[in-house]
Parts: C-alpha cells; sequence; structure tokens
C-alpha cells in the first residue's frame, strides 16, 4: 500500500485535535495537496451560539471517565465489544476496528497513526424508524475510539444524507447527548458499545424525549424555550428529509431492479467486470499488486481508468435510471452546470452508493493517498447529454476530493472528457489529456484537476459522477491553504472556462446564452496571472458593448 513505514517519519505522540496518539510525520502526502480554501462558515457560527444557548455549549468532546488501558489491551477490549454489539437492536451492519491510514492535527498537518496504538474507526449502520416519515431511512455512523476505551467514549461522525435536530455540519453528537448518556449511567464503570448506539439511536431520532424535554404541545404550562427551539429545529430536520423521502418512497414503489436499493444485500459480484471485482478485493486485503495492474494510467498521479462495469450492469442501472425519469418525480440538479441530470441518493440510491464507495476506497487510498483516504461523504449523480438539452461540460474542478466517473452508454459520438492541470498550479489552464468514454469504464482523477466535456456530436451519454469526500482531509493544511502558483503562460483554449475565467473573453466567444458570466470570473487570482495576462475586458463582447 502507498503508506508505508519509509514514506512516515516518527514525531512521537502527536496531539490530534485534542487526542495524543502515536503518530508519523507524512512527508510524502504533502505533495497530494488541493482544492481552494474552504470558506468559513458563519451560519456554522450561528447555529454553535443557537446551540449553545439551549444547552449551555453542546459542541464540546465527550469527557474521559477513567484512566486509559495499555493499547493492546484496549484493541482486544473493542475487538469483543464489536462482537457483543452484534446483538444489538435495529443493528443493519457492524465492522471490525481498523486504524485510519492517517489524521489531521490542530495545525493541519496530517499525521500517519502507528497501527498498534490505535485509534480505530468502526462503521455502524442502524435502521431508522420504519414507521417515521422522516426518519425510516438508516443511520450512518462512523465511530472513532482511542486507547482510552472502554473508558473513554469514542468520537462520532454522523454521515448519510438524514438532517438531524441538534446536529451541527460537524456531523457529531453535541455535548448534552454525551452528559444524558453519561448520567443515565447506573455505575462509572466501563462504556458498552450496544448500550451506547441504542443510547445515539434514540437521541438522534428522538432528541426531545431522549433528553426528557416536555412534549410541545403539553396543555399543562408552556414549554420553555428551549423546548421551543429544540421542536422548532426537530420540524426543520423532519421536514428537510420528509422532502427527501417522499420521493424515494414513492420511487420504491415503481422501481424495476429491487436489488438495487436493498441495505442489506451487498454489491453483486456479476455487476462487475471479472478481473476488476477480483483486483478490488485484493486491494481490500492489502495486496496493491493487482490492482495496479488494471489501471490505465494517463497522467502521472493524477488521472487513471479501468473497467468496472460489465454491459448487462450498465443497460440495468440504465433501466433504472430512464425508468425514475418517466415516473415525472421531481428530481434536484446534481450541481449548477448541470440540467438534466439526478442525484443518485435522492431518488433511493445511497445504500447502493455506500458500497459502490467502500469497494473502490482502497483505490483510491492506492492512488491519491490522503485525499483518497478516510472517505466519509459522497455526492453521486448521473450527467447526461444529448441533443436539444446538455451538450457538454465548461471547464470546472469538482468539489470532491477523489471522482470517479464511469460511463454507462448509450451510443455516442464526440463528448470526450479533457483534462488540464490541477488547480493553483503553474499549468493549471495547460492541456494534459483528452480521454475517450467507454461504457463500463470508470476514470478517476483529483477533484482538483480541471476538466471538462467535448459537446456530444450525436447519439447520447450518460455516466455516473461518484464525488468522494473525506472530512479528514478537508481539515489537513493542504486542502484548506494550498500554495497557488503564478500560471506560467496563457491558457490553452481547451482548458478555458467560460464560468470561472476572467480572461475567458480575450479568447473566445461566450457560448450564447452564456453570455451573462462575462465579468463573473475569478481566475487566474490577480497574484496568479501569467505573464501578459489579457484581461477580457478590452475586448469586445460579441453583442458590441464596449467592455472596457
Ligand atoms: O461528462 C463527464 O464525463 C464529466 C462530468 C463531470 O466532470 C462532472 O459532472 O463533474
Ligand atoms: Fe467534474
Amino acid at each position: 500500500m502507498a503508506l508505508s513505514s519509509a514514506s512516515c517519519r516518527t514525531v512521537g505522540r502527536g496531539l490530534v485535535r485534542g487526542r495524543i496518539f502515536v503518530a508519523f510525520r507524512l512527508r510524502d502526502w504533502r505533495a497530494c495537496s488541493s482544492k481552494v480554501p474552504q470558506q468559513a462558515s458563519s451560519r456554522m457560527a450561528g447555529f454553535k451560539a443557537l446551540l449553545s444557548a439551549v444547552t449551555g455549549g453542546l459542541l464540546g468532546r465527550p469527557r474521559r471517565i477513567a484512566a486509559e488501558r495499555p493499547p493492546g489491551q484496549s484493541l482486544q477490549h473493542l475487538q469483543q465489544a464489536v462482537e457483543d454489539a452484534r446483538g444489538t437492536p435495529h443493528l443493519v451492519s457492524i465492522t471490525r476496528p481498523v486504524h485510519p491510514p492517517y489524521l489531521v492535527d490542530e495545525a493541519g498537518e496530517m499525521l500517519a497513526i502507528h497501527p498498534e496504538a490505535g485509534p480505530w474507526d468502526v462503521h455502524v449502520i442502524l435502521e431508522g424508524e420504519p414507521s417515521h416519515p422522516s426518519f425510516y431511512a438508516p443511520l450512518r455512523l462512523r465511530l472513532r475510539f482511542t486507547a482510552g476505551w472502554p473508558s473513554t467514549p469514542p468520537e462520532i461522525y454522523i454521515g448519510g444524507q438524514l438532517a438531524f435536530a441538534l446536529v451541527a455540519r460537524n456531523r457529531s453528537p453535541p455535548k448534552v447527548f454525551w452528559d444524558t448518556f453519561l448520567a443515565s449511567k447506573a455505575s462509572s464503570g466501563p462504556l458498552a458499545l450496544q448500550e451506547l448506539l441504542e443510547h445515539l439511536r434514540r437521541f438522534l431520532l428522538e432528541p426531545a424525549n431522549y433528553l426528557g424535554m416536555p412534549e410541545q404541545d403539553a396543555e399543562e404550562g408552556s414549554p420553555s424555550l428551549e423546548a421551543r427551539r429544540l421542536h422548532s429545529w426537530m420540524r426543520d430536520a423532519a421536514r428537510v428529509n420528509a422532502k427527501r423521502l417522499d420521493v424515494i418512497k414513492k420511487y420504491r414503489k415503481q422501481a424495476l431492479h429491487a436489488q438495487l436499493f436493498d441495505e442489506h444485500r451487498p454489491l453483486q459480484e456479476e455487476w462487475f467486470v471479472p478481473e476488476t471485482w477480483s483486483a478490488l478485493r485484493a486491494l481490500h486485503t492489502g495486496d496493491a499488486q493487482l490492482g495496479r495492474a488494471l489501471l490505465t494510467e494517463h497522467a502521472t498521479g493524477e488521472v487513471y481508468s479501468f473497467p468496472l462495469f460489465t454491459d448487462a450492469f450498465c443497460g440495468l442501472l440504465l433501466e433504472e435510471i430512464f425508468n425514475f425519469y418517466k415516473s415525472g418525480l421531481p428530481a434536484r440538479r446534481p450541481n449548477s452546470m448541470n440540467n438534466y441530470g439526478i442525484i443518485l441518493g435522492d431518488i433511493g440510491l445511497e445504500p447502493f452508493i455506500d458500497k459502490l464507495q467502500e469497494l473502490l476506497q482502497p483505490l483510491g487510498q492506492e492512488l491519491f493517498q490522503a485525499p483518497g483516504s478516510l472517505w466519509d461523504g459522497h455526492h453521486c449523480f448521473i450527467v447526461r447529454y444529448r441533443e436539444g438539452e446538455d451538450l457538454g461540460l465548461d471547464m470546472h474542478t469538482d468539489d470532491s476530493d477523489v471522482t470517479f466517473n464511469i460511463c454507462l452508454g448509450l451510443d455516442f459520438t464526440g463528448a470526450g472528457l479533457q483534462f488540464c492541470g490541477s488547480v493553483g498550479a503553474p499549468e493549471h489552464r495547460k492541456h494534459h489529456m483528452t480521454y475517450q468514454h467507454r461504457k463500463g469504464h470508470c476514470v478517476v482523477h483529483l477533484g482538483r484537476k480541471r476538466h471538462g466535456a467535448d459537446d456530444i456530436t450525436s447519439g447520447e451519454r450518460l455516466n455516473l459522477i461518484l464525488w468522494n469526500h473525506s472530512s479528514e482531509y478537508r481539515q489537513s493544511r493542504d486542502y484548506r491553504t494550498p500554495p497557488y502558483a503564478r500560471e506560467a503562460a496563457a491558457p490553452d483554449e481547451v482548458c478555458l472556462s467560460y464560468t470561472h475565467d476572467r480572461d475567458f473573453g480575450a479568447y473566445k466567444d461566450y457560448p450564447s446564452g452564456r453570455e451573462h458570466f462575462r465579468g463573473r470570473g475569478w481566475c487566474p487570482p490577480p497574484a496568479a496571472e501569467y505573464p501578459g495576462f489579457q484581461s477580457e475586458f478590452r475586448f469586445r463582447s460579441p453583442s458590441g458593448d464596449a467592455k472596457l
């Protein structure tokens, strides 16, 4: 695997967001820097303030309740706890503990973790509430245990697309949950994983009830401000979920291929090209050799492709997608540049995408290290190009750490995928290569790599796009404040973006209907302008407006 001890230097015990771990400083992963800095979220700040108002600081860390044990013993305890937790009511699945390949410290530096010292991640899926219109979907959790287990509670990340009251954008249970949970324990003895999972499920599904807040419509006396606020957040979360789940529920009754939607059913081997299936399974057991053998490398360390789905499975998936289009049910568009795609999580395919992401995760780690590791979120959608609809896609980078792009068919000409440089690199807008899509094949690249689809010239193309997110990686300095170099030279025309570039109009006419983008571009930022930068304002727009 890419993370060999040769690539790491031990720095002893590192501090990772308040927790101490035995760690290595990652040297070569630093090269995998990415993306434009994330905006600090003022909405988050507002939400935190509101939460604090209710419970006096909900966002704290779980408190440590006893001394830590030696690591070996903790892992054994944890393995035993996972076995014991297999009897938890409403449990769909629980994984064995695995140590994360790296963590990010408070300064944003990535540290590789010593496998024997922890922490260890356990992934859990719990059933939602089957009879509840807004919370019937499964709950997806990642629990991160330190060597302090079973005295110290794990950090919890609440994955999936459900909205919950009292869960902030960092997707962790608030301090009030931990306080209530720990106070409910009869003794101060070690924690039981099953008990924790049961409490967490109750808290997520019925927070007011779990926290002992009065019912909103209680006749006797007026509910407190805290209770009213909590109920209003619960209504908001329920509304957000209900909107999405309503479509999913309705479509479920019309779906053609039930096996695609079944939470409990694993991915079926016959959906995948046999050699790829074997290679991906081998990667899961640490055999990188086989994984590498199936790849074509198109741009060193940045763009690869491999056969993934069989023709039969592409046909099956497309049948389902076309059936959804035919249903007339409302669908959100995947992004502002795409008018005919659909988000697969919105039609009930979140479990399928979770499993696909899990299958592909070791490949991501092998190819891209930090941005390819610890994926805990995704955005997965269909893009569709044909005459009379979207023909192609403007140059852009993805809001993903690593993107998989799988062609499902149909027959088409044109619609090649152009790759340029990575955002912030001197050759950001220099052409690298053209990738020709093939049915069933997957092209995988870093999200920060500039790319765009040529116009289709005949037929129709539909692709499944899987954007993978790693919340751990997104805390790193490499992600948050990547270097942004001056462009080495004028851009290649094929790499120009009418949506993003400040000099598009200096080289090309704006496409019809896209003229309003003139003057809105941000790229290159002034400090990164190439020598002799051509501002589009020195040129006339085709409509004849002087743009000086
Ligand atoms: O059509 C393609 O192959 C590219 C799609 C894409 O890059 C995107 O949707 O982000
Ligand atoms: Fe893209």
